[in-house]
């Protein structure tokens, strides 16, 4: 046995339910899998705390991870766990994601205590989310809906549903699974609707860059088919400066061997204007083929014109 096998290694994490249940899992992935010794370390971030306002209007998904990111810094944990759809495109220097774990359910879901389905959705009725790429897409597949901003965690959200807010409310099948809330899934919405947002329903296991020895011991967790699709999904997203204020979806599928790549990008502002779509499917073999595959998939999409779509900055 080696020295980081005898000491325990701690993973930083956020305390909301769903990041605290992430945490369990690859804690007791490490204690049975790699036989080391796990704790946590609870932590609130910014993006805990702000609950009032829209994510893309107070600074996006890195407020989600840098105080985890400076507690592995100072030293005070060695681990930070993520759902990868949070963590920003590009990493502070300094940061790896060392491992990404087997993918989970991918798809949206409607959760609702009066209706089955979109479809059964009255005219007009009033949907909750928060998420631009989520509001595009409803738009396309349903004009007629009243979409509304819904935040917090997910338990937050499902009680402003069942205090009567909303008709119906759109997450990630994912995080209810995880939660223990798989009931409350009335219909998901299949891939092709409703494209997911790049990496969701995967972890991401981020460590300090110059912590070999634990880069090493955690390799193995990696799921090489999540780790491809994921890498293609965020390529798409890193080749059009994409953040929290950009309504872009980004899915990859392996279908016969191949990878099936597809994307959607609507406009922030203007939402009655059409959603930009591609579609690619490619043999993927290597982490070159997979990041070249997702920037295959942004330059169509500028090619459609995505300049017009995105934030002046970019
Ligand atoms: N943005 C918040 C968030 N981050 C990860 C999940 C769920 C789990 C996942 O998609 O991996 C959710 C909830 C949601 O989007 O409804």
């Amino acid at each position: 046995m080696n020295a980081s096998k005898q000491s325990t290694v701690v993973i930083a994490t956020r305390e909301s339910r769903l990041a605290l249940w992430q945490a369990e899992h690859v804690k007791s992935r490490l204690e049975t899998e790699l036989a080391l010794s796990v704790s946590l370390l609870g932590m609130t971030t910014r993006g805990d705390q702000i609950l009032d306002r829209s994510l893309s209007k107070v600074g996006g998904k890195g407020l989600f991870v840098k105080e985890l990111e400076t507690a592995l810094e100072e030293g005070r944990a060695r681990l930070a766990v993520h759902s990868l759809k949070d963590v920003p495109m590009e990493l502070p220097d300094g940061f790896e994601l060392a491992a990404i774990l087997e993918r989970e359910d991918p798809r949206d879901a409607l959760v609702s205590n009066r209706y089955a389905t979109l479809a059964e959705l009255p005219l007009g009725a009033l949907v909750g989310t928060s998420s631009l790429r989520r509001v595009v897409q409803l738009k396309a597949l349903r004009p007629d809906l009243r979409i509304e901003p819904l935040r917090g965690n997910l338990d937050t959200r499902m009680r402003k549903l069942d205090d009567g807010g909303y008709d119906a409310i759109v997450l990630a099948a994912a995080g209810l699974k995880r939660l223990g809330a798989g009931e409350r899934i009335r219909a998901c919405f299949t891939v092709d609707e409703m494209i997911p947002c790049a990496g969701q329903g995967a972890l991401g296991l981020e460590v300090r860059a110059d912590d070999l020895e634990l880069k090493r011991l955690i390799q193995s967790l990696t799921h090489r088919p999540t780790w491809l699709a994921t890498l293609a999904e965020r390529a798409v997203s890193r080749a059009l400066g994409g953040s929290c204020s950009v309504p872009l979806a980004a899915h990859g599928r392996w279908v016969d061997g191949a990878l099936l790549m597809t994307t959607a990008l609507g406009h922030a502002e203007q939402t009655e204007r059409p959603l930009l779509r591609t579609l690619h499917q490619e043999p993927v073999q290597t982490e070159a083929q997979a990041e070249a595959l997702g920037q295959r998939a942004a330059q169509a999409l500028r090619e459609q014109g995505a300049a017009d779509y995105l934030p002046q900055a970019c």
